[in-house]
């Protein structure tokens, strides 16, 4: 399922660059204002932070919520006290889109991620483009050698990269490259099955001074909770905002 959402995304972006080649992109994304320093606004505190997350569908979850105006979701989540807003650009399974993010990015002054299934310079371009501060790297869908060069470009662009991974090979993965913002996915996109503890295990092996971030199947204060106490610096929530009132939910999950 990984691989064939990835070579869904990459065909998807190289349809659009028929109308809009890489050039134009690369002036768009030099055009744009700098990126907001991601890595600081999601660095260690003594609070956990919360990445707040657009999404409308998942392929394991189907339809959560119409969201018919993202813009006033991520304004939600900016009051309700997120540190950075995770927007779904994937449009066949996820319902997304860059315009999504645009809109997003235009609403709030949190630094935003462009979630997606990213394997070519043209889709990293398409974000800062778009005026993405952060872009998602799955390690599970990338050969070692296009996972560093892409890093390399998002860096090389001002954003910073949150680096996923699901299992010890795929952290030293993301150590290898100098990943700075390493993301364990509780849930494994290939079979779409959910581990909770996935991240307690993986946690003490974080490389040194990497932000540790805990993604996925959060419903409960408890579970954000769980995650910090195994080590997590960052939770990263979807459904769960996105199918309640945002801004009480996150107030209860910042345990304000
Ligand atoms: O809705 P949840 O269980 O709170 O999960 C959010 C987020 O972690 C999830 O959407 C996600 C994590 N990694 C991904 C990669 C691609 C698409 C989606 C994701």
């Amino acid at each position: 399922m990984l691989s064939e959402l990835t070579a869904n995304a990459v065909a998807d972006a190289e349809a659009r660059r028929a109308d809009r080649p890489l050039a134009e992109v690369e002036r768009a994304a030099q055009e744009r204002p700098a990126a907001i320093d991601a890595l600081a606004a999601l660095a260690p505190a003594d609070r956990v932070k919360i990445i707040a997350e657009v999404k409308r569908a998942s392929p394991s979850r189907g339809p959560l919520a119409d969201i018919p105006d993202p813009a006033a979701l991520a304004r939600e989540y900016e009051a309700g006290g997120a540190s950075a807003i995770s927007v779904l650009t994937e449009g066949r399974r996820f319902l997304g889109s860059l315009a999504d993010l645009e809109a997003v990015r235009a609403a709030v002054s949190l630094p935003v991620l462009r979630k997606d299934f990213i394997a070519t310079p043209y889709q990293v371009l398409e974000a800062r483009a778009s005026g993405a501060d952060l872009v998602l790297l799955i390690v599970g869908a990338l050969e070692q050698r296009d996972l560093a060069e892409l890093h390399a470009l998002i860096e090389q662009l001002g954003m910073t990269a949150l680096v996923e991974t699901h299992d010890a090979d795929e952290l030293a993965r993301a150590a290898d490259i100098g990943a700075r913002l390493i993301g364990v996915n509780a849930r494994n996109l290939s079979t779409f099955e959910l581990d909770r503890d996935l991240f307690g295990r993986l946690a003490p092996s974080f490389p040194d001074g990497a932000v540790k971030v805990a993604e996925s199947a959060v419903s409960t204060a408890d579970d954000v909770a769980a995650y910090r106490a195994a080590g997590a610096d960052v939770v990263l929530v979807g459904e769960a905002l996105v199918t309640s009132e945002p801004r009480e939910t996150l107030a209860r999950f910042l345990g304000e």
